[in-house]
């Protein structure tokens, strides 16, 4: 079955990424454009991630993952080279209705990352609910050169008048108005 999209809010929910390498990178990079609220475990990191970890004052341990690490998170990602890990941290993740997303199969994962473009108030997630993690990133690419950046303006811009109009049908009528000529002109 097809993933069901939904956008988490991540607001007093905390983040555990186990792993230090490049996966655990690129989740971590993902995960910053949404919370700060991470926590991080790995018996190595590698520079980059260490970097960032410091860059972004996160905080982290550097020792191996032990059961039970998982209690106090609402999400645990679990980036490392290990399918047993990922297979046991899955299960543990069950007694403490804790979200998992493990890096290597999706019978572990409660949610997978989607690719995504964000520009102020918009995001766009795209998934192949697995079949090809490199299609996603190429069609994400592909839909990221057609939107303008002004789109975060207008978006302002929607907001705003959202907020000063009466609801009824006159707003839903000129919002729908705005929106509809903001496609349409952007690639005149
Ligand atoms: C979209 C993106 C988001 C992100 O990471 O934030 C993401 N993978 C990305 C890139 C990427 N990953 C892989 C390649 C190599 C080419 C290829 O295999 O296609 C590339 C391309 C590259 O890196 O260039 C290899 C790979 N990925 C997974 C496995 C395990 C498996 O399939 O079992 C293996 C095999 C490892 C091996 O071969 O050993 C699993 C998952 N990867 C997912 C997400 C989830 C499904 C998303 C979906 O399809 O909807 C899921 C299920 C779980 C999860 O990670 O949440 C990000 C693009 C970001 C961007 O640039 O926009
Ligand atoms: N989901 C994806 O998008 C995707 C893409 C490519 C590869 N992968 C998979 O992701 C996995 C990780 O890849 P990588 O390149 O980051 O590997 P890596 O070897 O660079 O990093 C593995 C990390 O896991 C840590 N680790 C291992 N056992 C641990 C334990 N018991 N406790 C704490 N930390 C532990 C290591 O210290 C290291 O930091 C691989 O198995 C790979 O197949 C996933």
């Amino acid at each position: 079955m097809a993933y069901f999209p939904a956008f988490l809010k991540l607001d007093n929910k905390k983040i555990l990424i186990v792993g230090g390498g490049n996966i655990a990178y690129e989740k971590l990079d993902h995960l910053l454009d949404f919370t700060k609220d991470i926590h991080v475990i790995a018996q190595e990191y590698s520079d980059e991630m260490l970097q960032r970890i410091k860059s972004e004052n996160l905080e982290y341990e550097k020792r191996a993952y032990k059961e039970g690490d998982i209690k106090e998170f609402a999400v645990v990602i679990v980036a490392v080279d290990s399918i047993e890990l990922q297979a046991e941290i899955f299960q543990e993740s069950k007694k403490y209705n804790c979200l998992c997303n493990a890096v290597d199969s999706v019978d572990y994962c409660d949610f997978i990352f989607p690719s995504y473009i964000k520009k102020g108030d918009l995001t766009i997630a795209v998934s192949t609910s697995g079949a090809s993690p490199a299609m996603a990133k190429h069609l994400r690419r592909y839909l990221q050169n057609m939107i303008p950046n002004t789109i975060s303006e207008f978006l302002k811009e929607m907001k705003a008048l959202r907020k000063s109009l009466p609801k009824g049908k006159e707003r839903m009528k000129m919002l729908d108005e705005k929106a509809k000529n903001y496609i349409e002109n952007w690639s005149k």
